[in-house]
């Protein structure tokens, strides 16, 4: 009969987990850690990516559909004896050996999910069943970018772990929201059940370079249109909040959260909340000055507000987000500018 561990999170007891990869503990001349990062093709992906290479002792594999990511985002390792990529759609199982697994692959911008909300519910359901299947089969660690969607439209104010959401489980949005929610459950299932070492972030609104330029967030959306020239597109009523957090705080704690002791749920993310018109005179201010901001019509089931609570975060990963949005918009004006082939006046 196996020995119970306790998941330090829960009172339940829960399995062993089952016996980690050899590779895990790998020889001479090899690396130490074998990580596949699902959706690393992605923005948020592609950042994990250049900065889990930094390290010599990781070999990283992404599989991507390119849905939404691009190999451009990667065109600095391929070809490094280290990486590899892969072109694979996450709803179909995918045999390889390895040691941790950052599940991300889902489109994220609402434009995309959207798009074909029954692929996005496959990509969230279907998706993390074969990944957890894969966890299980090889003994590694799996974390999930679940979101602050989860919280639906909150009652609660700033969202802590402990909330249960407010969520339309027939709206729009419900193809991402209510799919990140079955995700999650089933990483606890896998938990409970056999023992997987699962990691759970719910990611906050998150910026920086290598957003897709149409991708439709709002971050993006402003900085494309302010350096154009064109209006800034506020969707009614303007006095919805989220809270911004630059690309690489990010990264840091998907990567503490990764390596630490904690299951999670925890909320990842910059607690310094705007309103979205507040966010479009900052970009004005600082990027274009001359640029109108202009009210359009909203979609439906917009959260009215959102701000994450992030003393898990602090307390139990040593974890806090560094760049504020006015140090961060910036540094993303500089990538846009680049691909979009539009200099600064001076
Ligand atoms: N950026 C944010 O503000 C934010 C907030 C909360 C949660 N998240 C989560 O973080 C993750 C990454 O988000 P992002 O902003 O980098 O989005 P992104 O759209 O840039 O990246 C997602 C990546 O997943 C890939 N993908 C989509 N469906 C796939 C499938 N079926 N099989 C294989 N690959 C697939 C896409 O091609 C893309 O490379 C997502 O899981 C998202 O839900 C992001
Ligand atoms: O051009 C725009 C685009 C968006 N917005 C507003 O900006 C706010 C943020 O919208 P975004 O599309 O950037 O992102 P949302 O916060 O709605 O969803 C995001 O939340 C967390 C993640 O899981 C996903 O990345 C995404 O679903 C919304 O209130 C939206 O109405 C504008 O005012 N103008």
């Amino acid at each position: 009969m196996a020995k119970e561990v306790s998941n330090g999170n829960h009172n339940s007891p829960v399995r062993p987990p089952p016996t980690p990869s050899p590779l895990r503990f790998s020889k001479f001349f090899q690396s130490n850690m074998r990580i596949l990062i699902t959706g690393g093709a992605g923005f948020i992906g592609s950042h994990l990516v250049d900065k889990l290479m930094e390290n010599e002792k990781n070999e990283v594999i992404v599989a991507d559909n390119y849905f939404t990511g691009s190999k451009d985002n990667l065109k600095k390792w391929i070809g490094h004896p280290r990486f590899e990529l892969i072109r694979h759609d996450v709803t179909e199982p995918l045999l390889i050996e390895v040691d941790q697994i950052y599940h991300l692959a889902c489109p994220a911008s609402p434009i995309f999910y959207k798009y074909n909300p029954v692929k996005t519910i496959k990509t969230n359901v279907i998706g993390t069943l074969n990944m957890l299947g894969l966890a299980k089969r090889v003994g590694a660690r799996i974390l999930l970018t679940s979101t602050s969607e989860v919280y639906g439209d909150p009652l609660v104010h700033p969202q802590d772990e402990s909330y249960w959401g407010n969520v339309n489980p027939i709206g729009v949005r419900s193809c991402y929201d209510e799919g990140k929610r079955v995700a999650e459950t089933l990483m606890f299932d896998y938990h409970r059940q056999h023992g997987i070492e699962i990691r759970i972030a719910r990611i906050f609104n998150t910026y920086g370079p290598r957003m897709n330029i149409d991708d439709g967030r709002v971050v993006s959306n402003f900085i494309a249109q302010a350096i154009r020239g064109e209006s800034l597109t506020v969707q009614a009523p303007g006095t919805q909040t989220r809270s911004f957090c630059y690309v690489s705080d990010m990264v840091d704690g998907l990567i503490r959260l990764m390596q630490g002791e904690n299951t999670g749920p925890i909320n990842i993310g910059n607690p310094g909340e705007f309103t979205m018109l507040e966010l479009a005179e900052n970009v004005k201010e600082l990027i274009n000055p001359e640029v109108e901001i202009a009210m359009v019509e909203n979609t439906p089931d917009d959260p009215r507000q959102r701000k994450p609570d992030i003393t898990k975060a602090k307390e139990l990963l040593g974890w806090e987000p560094k760049i504020k949005l006015r140090d961060g918009l910036p540094l993303m004006e500089e990538d846009f500018r680049l691909r979009l082939g539009v200099a600064r006046k001076n």
